[in-house]
């Protein structure tokens, strides 16, 4: 195949790396298809995101009649149509993703490589190669590997059998299941654990270590816990350690950490341990570039690739390859970094990664943003340190819901009022931790950002403005009243 002026691997966020600037040039974009559809256009829109959140909507709505019940309405959720919610979410979905591909075939300066490629020849400087698993061979003057991440699984026996899934296969079954055993504690586990819940099948979670979500603030993590084992089984210290047909459906053998044995039998099983970035499957290692411990291609702060721990010029990465947040606003913000460097290598620009948000979209709805206690403590001392806990139940709108569960922690440090953090555990979490995210980004003190605007009477969003009120910071001179 001829010469190119820019070579991209992965249609996810590698796709909109595309803009006009290449218009008069010739650019190839390789991409095997996303996990388990072959789809055009990456995880966040094929198995990731979106369409999760496509079935997030509608497990909220189908849990309606529980908060009715509190506030003295009588509702019942009597069907769940999963087939015809498949259908809808997917035709949706599938339409998106096969127009991209359409659009990006008939571009006359793109060509695109619909299979696996793998990166060939000398990496130290352009131009770059990659070869397809059919011989197909494309050389650029620039690259940029964005081939992202695939689900993680257990080394056990079973895993291959038709009912164990990840998160690229569970959302196309073809009923729902009676009965589930969701393996992992982490943002997928918990956001589809919601999910299966909330349309009325058995779950049982099962987790290695003690608590779910405990990557996050350890108040979080455990208010979380609390509420999912409400809500469904949970099940912690337990490894899988073999799954088998049995008639009618699977039996999973745990082993829990003091050694006992356990058999539980389920429709499907869904492995959702976490994710490995793609760096194999593009022979990353093999072309001498740089890998972090996790399998992470290493990159500098304008998203040059490291060989030898020096950037290669012109060969940049992005997005679940190579950053620490597997986040799609994450790797859409190095997206643009990358496409700003490739027409201006002149005037790079680095990589945001600050203040961070993510939110995970379970029963209870989770966000998150900056460090947590812990981590808070340890960058500025815990003598430094002010925290707030407000409950949405103590707000207006609170009483509203009568809401027992909802919080909202902010820390920030006492000397500066500078926010380091935000925590919230709740419904429309993140949505409410907004401002704050805002505050963060623009460098904007806790007070200023509590009482420089009006909130809104009674909105939840209070519960906002009366966290960030609740820390003991200092007012700044000519502060707002
Ligand atoms: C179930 C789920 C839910 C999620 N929900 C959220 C959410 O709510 N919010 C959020 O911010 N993030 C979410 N994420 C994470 C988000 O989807 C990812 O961070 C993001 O999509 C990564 O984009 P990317 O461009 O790096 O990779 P991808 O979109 O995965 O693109 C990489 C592409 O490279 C291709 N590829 C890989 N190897 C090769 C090869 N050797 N040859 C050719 N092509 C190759 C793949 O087929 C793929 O299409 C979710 C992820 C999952 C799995
Ligand atoms: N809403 C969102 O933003 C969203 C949603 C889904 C995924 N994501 C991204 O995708 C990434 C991957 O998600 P994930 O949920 O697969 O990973 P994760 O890292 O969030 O969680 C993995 C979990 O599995 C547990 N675990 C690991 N090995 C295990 C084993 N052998 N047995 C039992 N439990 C085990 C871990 O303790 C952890 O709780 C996330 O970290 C996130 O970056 C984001």
């Amino acid at each position: 195949m001829a010469n190119y002026d820019l070579s991209i691997i992965g249609s996810g966020s590698g796709n909109s790396l595309i803009t006009s600037f290449w218009d008069d040039k010739r650019v190839v974009l390789a991409d095997k298809g996303s996990g388990g559809t072959g789809a055009f256009g990456g995880t966040c829109l094929n198995v990731g995101c979106i369409p999760t959140k496509m079935f997030v909507r509608p497990a909220a709505v189908a849990r309606g009649p529980e908060e009715a019940a509190r506030l003295n309405v009588t509702q019942q959720t009597t069907a769940v149509d999963w087939p015809a919610m498949r259908d809808r979410i997917f035709s949706r979905i599938d339409a998106i993703s096969s127009g991209g591909r359409q659009y990006r075939e008939e571009l006359e300066h793109v060509d695109l490589v619909a299979e696996k490629v793998a990166l060939t020849g000398d990496f130290s400087e352009a131009p770059f190669a990659f070869v397809s698993e059919s011989g197909v061979r494309a050389e650029a003057d620039r690259m940029v590997i964005a081939a992202g991440s695939r689900p993680q699984l257990p080394q056990v026996p079973g895993m291959d059998l038709p009912g164990v899934h990840t998160s690229d296969t569970i959302m196309r079954i073809e009923e729902r299941p009676e009965r589930i055993l969701v393996l992992g504690g982490g943002y997928i586990a918990c956001e589809f654990a919601g999910v299966f819940s909330a349309f009325g099948t058995e779950v049982i979670q099962v987790n290695r270590s003690q608590g779910l979500m405990s990557a996050l603030d350890a108040d979080i993590s455990a208010a979380y816990s609390v509420q999912a084992e409400q809500n469904w089984t949970v099940h912690y210290e337990r490894t899988v350690t073999s799954v088998t047909e049995r008639e009618g459906g699977l039996r999973v053998e745990l082993v829990t950490s003091d050694g006992r044995v356990e058999d539980h039998d389920v429709d499907l099983v869904l492995v959702a341990i976490g994710r490995t970035p793609n760096t194999d499957l593009v022979g990353a290692a093999e072309v001498g570039l740089d890998l972090h411990p996790d399998g992470r291609l290493a990159v500098d702060e304008y998203q040059r690739v490291l060989r030898q721990g020096q950037p290669v010029e012109g060969l940049y990465a992005l997005g679940d390859i190579s950053s620490p947040a597997m986040l799609k606003h994450v790797a859409n913000q190095e997206a643009r970094v990358v496409a700003h460097n490739l027409e201006h290598p002149d005037r790079m620009r680095p990589s945001r990664h600050e203040a961070i948000p993510s939110a995970i979209f379970s029963f209870p709805e989770i966000a998150q943003v900056g460090l947590t206690q812990a981590q808070a403590a340890d960058a500025v001392g815990a003598e430094n340190l002010t925290t707030k806990i407000q409950k949405y139940g103590d707000t207006a709108y609170g009483w509203a819901m009568e809401d027992g569960h909802g919080i909202f922690k902010v820390i920030a440090d006492r000397r500066s009022g500078r926010i380091l953090g935000a925590h919230v555990l709740g419904y429309q979490a993140s949505n409410l931790i907004q401002p704050v995210i805002q505050a963060m980004s623009f460098g904007v003190d806790a007070y200023t950002a509590a009482r420089g605007q009006y909130w809104i009477h009674p909105a939840l969003m209070e519960v906002t403005e009366n966290a960030l009120l609740g820390l003991e910071v200092p007012i700044p001179e000519d502060a707002p009243i």
